[in-house]
């Protein structure tokens, strides 16, 4: 009998869905295997406020395939003229949290922040009332190199932050480093990390060795295999710190192969299957349901999803291209094949 695994079903606390016709790829894809799932605003232009989330939200409702468990969790994202105000009323729409992108850190975060302390009110009222502080958490400036950007986003932005808001929760988003998770295990209660499965599975060799791979490039950059095994350390620890996040981040196949390509991988499609990949090669499938379905929602406060998921070991391949809104999207790991199987 073919070997199988059954999970709590998971969730995704950090996805891009984008806009428009994307959606009728990206929310499928996404529904098909999560409950649930943290849709980052940074669109074109961003959601800065309760009410463009709540109409991005009912767009995206509107592409749930017919009979599937599905809810987006909406996020704003801040720029320097986020106040208390917007928080609030942010607050009260039943959006759960708001995301700093330092300007200039990644795609489309033209918008965001330009200096930190120009969000300290926005952030007092996200600790009154109990919103989550999301963080791409990497300096821009060109001094620092860029494999350097998250761990000295560290020293200069995050710890003062914990520590000047001590009751606010904070996720460090997409963590890609030694550093980072270190950060996060010894940080103050309420301070947790999401890892992506293509920070798990792939380090900066796979991308640079052989002639350059576009479709690996994403912010923060894939970094030294080092890097990568601490993420596997701690993904696979039984932390709850530490949770599922995709990052899942499409473009466009001539964007990402492009002489000025894209940063973001699209793992929508088998991201539960990637994941499933790295704990088994690690010996750690039995971690895999805390990362996947629990730790996430107990820091959210929010419940446990209640019905279940099953993989089955019966290899397959991914397609070598899918379609999104007319044009051609590369999945990660097109043409490779997996060894876990959503059944
Ligand atoms: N991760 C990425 O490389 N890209 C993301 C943005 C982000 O999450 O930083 C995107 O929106 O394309
Ligand atoms: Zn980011
Ligand atoms: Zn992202």
């Amino acid at each position: 009998m073919t070997e199988q695994i059954t999970l709590r079903a998971p969730d995704d606390w950090h996805i891009h869905l984008r806009d428009g016709a994307a959606l009728e790829r990206t929310v499928p894809d996404a529904a098909r295997q999560f409950r649930r799932a943290i849709v980052m605003p940074n669109l074109v232009p961003p959601v800065t406020d309760a009410e463009s989330a709540t109409a991005y939200k009912e767009r995206i409702c509107a592409q749930i395939p017919a009979g599937t468990p599905f809810e987006p969790l909406m996020v704003i994202y801040l720029t320097d003229k986020t106040d208390a105000a917007i928080i609030r009323q942010a607050h009260a729409a039943g959006i759960i949290a708001a995301k700093l992108y330092p300007a200039g850190a990644t795609t489309n975060s033209d918008s965001g922040v330009t200096d930190i302390t120009n969000i300290y009110s926005a952030l007092e009222e996200m600790q009154t009332c109990g919103m989550k502080l999301l963080v791409h958490g990497e300096v821009t400036t060109s001094d620092i190199d860029i494999f350097d950007r998250e761990h000295v986003f560290i020293e200069k932005t995050l710890s003062r932050l914990v520590d000047d808001f001590p009751t606010l929760k904070v996720v460090f988003e997409h963590i890609t480093t030694a550093q980072a998770a270190e950060f996060v295990q010894g940080a103050r209660e309420g301070v947790a990390a999401t890892i992506t499965a293509h920070h798990l599975l792939y380090n900066r060799n796979h991308m640079l060795v052989g002639g350059i791979q576009p479709h690996f490039y994403c912010l923060p950059i894939l970094k030294r295999g080092y890097h990568q095994n601490a993420l596997i350390e701690a993904a696979t620890s039984g932390n709850p710190k530490f949770f599922l996040g995709t990052d899942s981040a499409p473009h466009a196949r001539h964007k990402k192969e492009h002489a000025c390509g894209c940063a973001g991988c699209y793992t929508a499609y088998s991201a539960i299957e990637l994941y499933a990949e790295v704990f088994e090669r690690a010996g750690k499938l039995d971690k895999l349901e805390g990362f996947a379905s629990e730790f996430g929602p107990d820091f959210y406060e929010l419940p446990r999803n209640q019905d279940t998921i099953t993989l089955a070991k019966s290899p397959w391949t991914l397609p070598e291209k899918l379609a999104m809104g007319g044009e051609n999207l590369i999945p990660l790991a097109a043409g490779e094949t997996l060894n876990w199987q959503l059944v």
